[in-house]
């Protein structure tokens, strides 16, 4: 398959490493100072780059008819006109905030859990993020979708950078130097808690969940999930 990489940072190295061991081309490496895009020899293209590119980068591969695999957090104020160009122009898309296995179990077992939790007042919620301090966009990505599975499954109905009060959840986001992701979602009451946690030791589950939807998009036409990718659920 031939993958072009739209932002060569952290994410695109690790992606190229493991895309190139499981066969595929990398056959454009895209970043902010690349000044023509040849769209005629791609497959597919993978974006990880910055939450002000994201949105260009995506609309500009659907006008070329190359599927995308997005990664990038922090654009989704314009999810929705991505997601309208794509089927304008039947083309072929997949979003997601988190796309290593683990997370995408984690994502399953938050909404088990905030379903068992529902009418159990004594118990408040409360997520934490800790990320590296590169990282531009806060909470994550991952703690957003981490919060919507809350919300579709509870009595909560919004969430919130920091102290959460009543039908809020508050979301802790923490820098420190060299952590991969690290995500918490503990439910707190007068004499306990329940946390469950997802750890990220490197990168290389977030690019091999990406250079995996790559490998089932192309052919195909729509607006996807990793759930439909890992058939989880
Ligand atoms: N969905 C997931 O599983 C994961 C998502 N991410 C997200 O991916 C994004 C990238 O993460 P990293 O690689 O760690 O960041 P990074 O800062 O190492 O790399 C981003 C790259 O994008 C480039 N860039 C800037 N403007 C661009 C443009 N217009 N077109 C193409 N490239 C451009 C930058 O120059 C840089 O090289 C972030 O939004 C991060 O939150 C990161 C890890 C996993
Ligand atoms: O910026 C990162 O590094 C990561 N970003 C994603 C997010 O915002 O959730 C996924 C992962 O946690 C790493």
């Amino acid at each position: 398959m031939r993958i072009a990489l739209f932002g060569y940072g952290k994410m695109g190295k690790m992606i190229e490493k493991i895309a190139s061991e499981r066969g595929h081309d990398i056959v454009a490496r895209i970043d902010v100072d690349t000044p023509k895009i040849d769209f005629s020899n791609m497959d597919v293209a993978i974006d990880f780059s910055m939450p002000d590119a994201a949105f260009a980068n995506i609309s500009n591969c659907f006008e070329h008819g190359i599927p995308v695999i997005s990664g990038t957090t922090g654009w989704l104020k314009d999810f929705d006109k991505a997601v309208t160009l794509c089927r304008e122009k039947e083309g072929a898309f997949i979003y997601a905030s988190n796309f290593s296995l683990g997370v995408n179990i984690f994502f399953e077992l938050n909404a088990y859990l905030a379903k068992m939790m529902k009418n159990l007042d004594q118990y408040d919620v409360a997520m934490e993020e800790i990320h590296h301090t590169q990282k531009l966009d806060a909470p994550s990505g991952t703690a957003i979708t981490l919060a919507e599975g809350i919300i579709k499954n509870s009595n909560y109905d919004t969430w919130k950078l920091g102290q959460g009060d009543g039908k809020e959840i508050g979301i802790t986001s923490k820098r420190i130097e060299s952590v991969p992701g690290t995500h918490t979602v503990a439910y707190n009451s007068a004499v306990d808690s329940i946390e469950i946690k997802h750890t990220a030791h490197n990168r290389q589950g977030f690019a091999l969940g990406a250079v995996t939807a790559a490998e089932w998009i192309v052919g195909k036409k729509g607006v996807f999930t990793m759930k439909d990718v890992l058939n989880l659920g």
